[in-house]
């Protein structure tokens, strides 16, 4: 059989991002819920994570059969502001009572970095029921930041982790933007989703939006994603899509 060759899109959305990421969010749920019992998807932390929790509840879907991952995580105590986890129990499951908190995933971040990191591998494979190391889970959707370096999850430009083979998640320990001690998806994990969504906001964006999607300048870790069998979406405001002439991905 021939490979279908992967989809790539952008969406320039005016104003603001966050109705288009929720629209395509519930749309990708409900679709994957039409053909099995689970939907699975990695959040991350940030302004996305702001998004989410502003309008995740009013999405319409059964969410009991969300499963909610964390592309990344930071280590450190979930009252902690900079807790990932903390963000979604404080802005989103404390104000609404259609999401179960049971349909989280979140990191033990009571743990050294190191064995979090494995554990939450673990938790993982166990949710997608693999056995064998060397099968890789296949998200139906990874939401994904781009910070100001061109990082995304935990990914940071020139670490060694960008060339990590074999670990799903890696722990990090020196990371450049506090707080330092981390746990990320790899890029094997992140490349083996079915649909990969950036999301970017702002003027601040637009340099690193211009470099990822029209440059593709891969010393950048958000241009390193590229699903070889997946989807990759970008939605960009007119502020942040400011630098790239029409449409990066064109339908021949
Ligand atoms: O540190 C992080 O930053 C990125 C980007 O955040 P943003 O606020 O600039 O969108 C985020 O996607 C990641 O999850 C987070 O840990």
């Amino acid at each position: 059989l021939a490979k279908m060759s992967p989809k790539r899109a952008f969406y320039r959305t005016g104003d603001a991002i966050c109705d288009e990421v929720l629209g395509l969010l519930e749309k990708f749920a409900n679709e994957t819920l039409a053909k099995q019992d689970h939907f699975r998807v990695g959040v991350s932390g940030g302004s996305l994570a702001d998004i989410l929790c502003e309008g995740m509840s009013d999405l319409r879907s059964d969410f009991s059969k969300w499963q909610i991952f964390f592309c990344d995580e930071r280590v450190v105590p979930v009252t902690d502001k900079e807790s990932t986890w903390g963000i979604f129990k404080r802005d989103l499951l404390a104000n609404c009572d259609n999401i179960p908190e049971s349909v989280f995933f979140p990191v033990n971040a009571s743990l050294d970095v190191n064995e979090a990191a494995a554990d939450y591998e673990r938790m993982i494979r166990k949710a997608f029921g693999l056995e064998k190391p060397e099968e890789v889970p296949s998200f139906d959707l990874l939401i994904l930041g781009i910070g100001p370096d061109g990082h995304t999850a935990s990914l940071f430009p020139g670490h060694p982790l960008l060339g990590e083979k074999k670990m799903l998640i890696a722990p990090i320990e020196n990371s450049p933007k506090p707080p330092p001690k981390r746990v990320t998806m790899t890029l094997p994990l992140i490349n083996n989703a079915k649909v990969c969504l950036f999301g970017a906001q702002g003027r601040g964006k637009a340099e690193m939006l211009k470099r990822i999607v029209a440059d593709r300048d891969s010393s950048l870790p958000a241009t390193l994603v590229d699903p070889s069998e997946g989807e990759l979406i970008f939605v960009a405001c007119d502020e942040a899509a400011s630098l790239i002439e029409g449409d990066p991905f064109p339908r021949s």
